[in-house]
This record gives structure tokens, C-alpha cells and sequence, in this order.
């Protein structure tokens, strides 16, 4: 999917919900146990009732690759079962040298039909460039991750500099430290393209986002941390949504296991409307203001 169906996407439905099917096969419902196929049946039942109200499906990969095979048989009837509408995102991490990259990025890319794949930027340019060859494909980089260890490396102060000097390199920032995601953030946008690059902002940095979207008006963000994480969507939208959107907020723990009986994908489903009216809201707000 490019960028422009993206964005159609997004608003004809004034809707950036991104569900995340982080299937876990010790917290299924009881009824599907028995079932050869439970995690497939599963998230089958949950497309089925939130397609709707969403514009994306996230795949974490790590839930399906600890069951081994029989995981990456699902994670592949999965793929192949969210509607063409939706964006499908491979949340992976991968990134290697150049050789490996590139058949992480044809596994996801060419054997499994995603639309982009999270990519972990520490190896650098090599490590990258595989998933950024693909056309009309994304590759959406690890900027400021939701979790408490992005203070380890991430938020490291790497420059110390006058505060002209730092807005020339990264128009927006008015501060006189750089931090490592943000250098990481500058140099990416150098490889990709709006067309062809997103980055992870996680919604417990909703303070950040803003200064990250001064930074990068054109880029899209995939933003994790609503939901089960806490963050605020109303928060995380105000700070960079705009009238294309620009954003993909993934929920995954609080809509897919918002019921635990028989009734479970009516339960996401409650759910997933609910962020879908409060998205609609926030999206007119966005257009208004733009
Ligand atoms: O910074 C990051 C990057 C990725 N994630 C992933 O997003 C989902 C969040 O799940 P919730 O259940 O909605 O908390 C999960 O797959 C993470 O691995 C993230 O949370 N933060």
C-alpha cells in the first residue's frame, strides 16, 4: 500500500486505529483450546468483528514464532486473511548486516504479504537499506520506544550545541541537547522518504511527539502505548495528528483481550468502536485546526 491509499485510507474513515494482534496462546479462550487452529480462529473471529473500526492490523511476530511452526502457520493464514484495505504491518525488529536484512526483508515483503516491517536501527545505514529497496513497501524505525529502557540508550544526551546550530540540523528542535533518537530519527529520514519510512514514537512520550512532528510534519508515526501502556490517545493526537493523519495508534492487549469467554470478539469489537468514535472526534478537531 503507498502512502497515497494510506492516507485515503485513513480519511475516508477519519481512523488511524492500528489493532495489534499480539495473539498469546495461554490467554485464548476456553472454548478454542481444543481447536488445531486456536490462535488463527482467534484472531479470524477479532478481524471479522473490528475490521470496521480500524485501518491496520500489527502482527507481532515474537507471539508466533514461540510456538515455532505451527506459529508461523498462522502468522501466515493471519496475513493472508486481513482485508487489502487494511495496513499490514510485521512488527519484527529485525535488522542485520546487508545480507541478512535483505531476506528479513523478503520474508516479510515477498513470502508473507505485508505492507512494512518495525526495523531496529542500531547496525546502521547496511542494516536498513535492504527494507527501504522495496517498493511501495514501509519500513517503520524504532524512534522513541513506549518503555521505561528507552532512557538506557535512546534518550542519551549524544551533542551539546548552540541552540542555532541544533534547529539547522533538525528543523523544530529549539533545545541545545540532541538525544540519540533524535540523531537516529535525523539520519533515517536521509535513507527513506515519507513515502517509504515511518517511525515508532511510543504514546507514553506524548510530551516528545510534538517536538518529534515539528521535526518531521510529512512522516507517519506508529505509536504504541495506548491502551494496556496507559498512554493517552486524546494526548498523543492533539501532539501530531494533522488533516492526513500521520499517524497509526496501535492498541493490541486492550482490544483483542477486552472479553476472555465465548464472547470475546464482540467484546473487542465494543472496544474497538469506542477508540473509533474518539478517533472521529479527534480527527475533525485535527482538520479544524489545520
Ligand atoms: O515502543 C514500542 C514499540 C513496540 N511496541 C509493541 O506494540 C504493542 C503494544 O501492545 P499493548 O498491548 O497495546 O501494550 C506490542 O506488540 C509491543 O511489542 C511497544 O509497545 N512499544
Amino acid at each position: 500500500m503507498n502512502r497515497q491509499e494510506l492516507i485515503q485510507q485513513v480519511k475516508g474513515k477519519k481512523n488511524y486505529l492500528c489493532i495489534g494482534l499480539d495473539t498469546d496462546i495461554n490467554k485464548l479462550p476456553k472454548h478454542l483450546h481444543a481447536s488445531e487452529q486456536a490462535v488463527f480462529e482467534f484472531n479470524k473471529a477479532i478481524i471479522d468483528a473490528t475490521k470496521d473500526f480500524c485501518v491496520s492490523y500489527k502482527i507481532n511476530t515474537a507471539f508466533y514464532e514461540a510456538m515455532g511452526i505451527k506459529g508461523w502457520e498462522a502468522l501466515e493464514q493471519t496475513v493472508d486473511y486481513i482485508p487489502a484495505t487494511h495496513f499490514k504491518i510485521a512488527d519484527a525488529k529485525r535488522g542485520d548486516i546487508g545480507n541478512t536484512s535483505a531476506q528479513y526483508a523478503k520474508t516479510f515483503f515477498e513470502v508473507y504479504n505485508f505492507d512494512a516491517v518495525t526495523v531496529a536501527p542500531y547496525m546502521g545505514e547496511d542494516s536498513v537499506r535492504p527494507f527501504l529497496e522495496y517498493e511501495n513497501k514501509w519500513t517503520i524505525v524504532l524512534g522513541l520506544t513506549s518503555n521505561k529502557g528507552s532512557e538506557d540508550f535512546q534518550q542519551l544526551v549524544v551533542r551539546t550545541e548552540s541552540e542555532e546550530f541544533l534547529s539547522e540540523l533538525t528543523p523544530g528542535h529549539h533545545h541545545k541537547q540532541q538525544y540519540l533518537y533524535e540523531k537516529v530519527m535525523q539520519q533515517m529520514a536521509g535513507w527513506g522518504t515519507p513515502e517509504n519510512l515511518m517511525f515508532v514514537v511510543g504514546a507514553t512520550k506524548a510530551e516528545q511527539l510534538q517536538q518529534i512532528r515539528k521535526a518531521y510534519p510529512e512522516h507517519f508515526f506508529l505509536v504504541p502505548g495506548v491502551g494496556s501502556q496507559g498512554g493517552s490517545l486524546a494526548e498523543v493526537s492533539r501532539a501530531a495528528l494533522h488533516a492526513d493523519g500521520g499517524l497509526l495508534v496501535n492498541v493490541s492487549r486492550a482490544i483483542i483481550y477486552a472479553g476472555t469467554g465465548e464472547r470475546f470478539a464482540e467484546d473487542a469489537k465494543t472496544i474497538a468502536e469506542q477508540y473509533h468514535d474518539e478517533m472521529n472526534s479527534l480527527f475533525e478537531e485535527a482538520s479544524l485546526a489545520s
